[in-house]
């Protein structure tokens, strides 16, 4: 199990380009508990795949909880408080924004969880977090289901990267000088989980927006 620092935060067991990693800090019953949560949020709000102002389809299928959650359409990407289809986005689960205050040690609450759903072949292009207002608040990612090789960069485009194979259970903490690194989904490994139905892999992004 992870260790804590005296605030009883836990301590990254690795820090990549600044990105702390908490790798298998949610247990399997964790995770299924997060899974469930995140079923009933879709349920409400079913993930859709957005488009680019290009008119060009993503291949991650999307949704959000909270007050905010992040679109893209061929108005362009933006945050809104309704879902496309004009219901308020679902409200954050207890248990997201319990790990978001144990990883981050923050006392404000984020305002979007962004739930990205990769079913087969679905990858997502190096790119940063900036459509906040302040980059001071870290960003909390959470992997479950299938692996995914996370690819971390720099604060400039085109610089050297490193990659990493992120399991079912593992936590990042994007914050500090590493709040606005590069970062992507070079590829999902279909099948190495049975967690998600239907398979592939569910990323939750917490994030204060504004
Ligand atoms: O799926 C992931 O692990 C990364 C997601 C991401 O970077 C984003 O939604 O901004
Ligand atoms: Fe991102």
């Amino acid at each position: 199990m992870s260790e804590t620092d005296r605030h009883g935060r836990p301590v990254p067991a690795l820090v990549v380009r600044g990105v702390e990693v908490f790798p298998g800090l949610l247990d399997p019953a964790a995770q299924a508990a997060l899974v469930a949560e995140i079923a009933a949020v879709m349920a409400l709000a079913p993930p859709v795949q957005p488009e680019t102002r290009f008119g060009r389809k993503m291949s991650v299928r999307m949704t959000s909880a909270g007050k905010y959650g992040w679109v893209s359409d061929r108005r362009g990407y933006r945050y809104e408080t309704r879902h496309p289809s004009g219901v308020a986005w679902p409200p954050i689960p207890a248990p997201v924004l319990s790990l978001w205050h144990r990883v981050t040690g923050v006392d404000r609450a984020p305002d979007c969880c962004l739930v990205n759903l990769y079913r087969e072949g679905a990858r997502m292009g190096l790119h940063q977090d900036r459509d906040e207002a302040d980059f001071g608040w870290p960003i909390v990612s959470v992997s479950l289901g299938d692996e995914a090789r996370f690819r971390i960069g720099g604060l400039e485009r085109g610089g050297p990267t490193d990659s990493l194979w992120l399991k079912s259970g593992d936590v990042l903490v994007m914050g500090g000088a590493a709040r606005l690194v590069h970062h992507g989904i070079d590829r999902v490994r279909g099948g190495s989980s049975t967690l998600i139905e239907g398979g592939g892999r569910i990323n939750l992004t917490l994030r204060v927006v504004d």
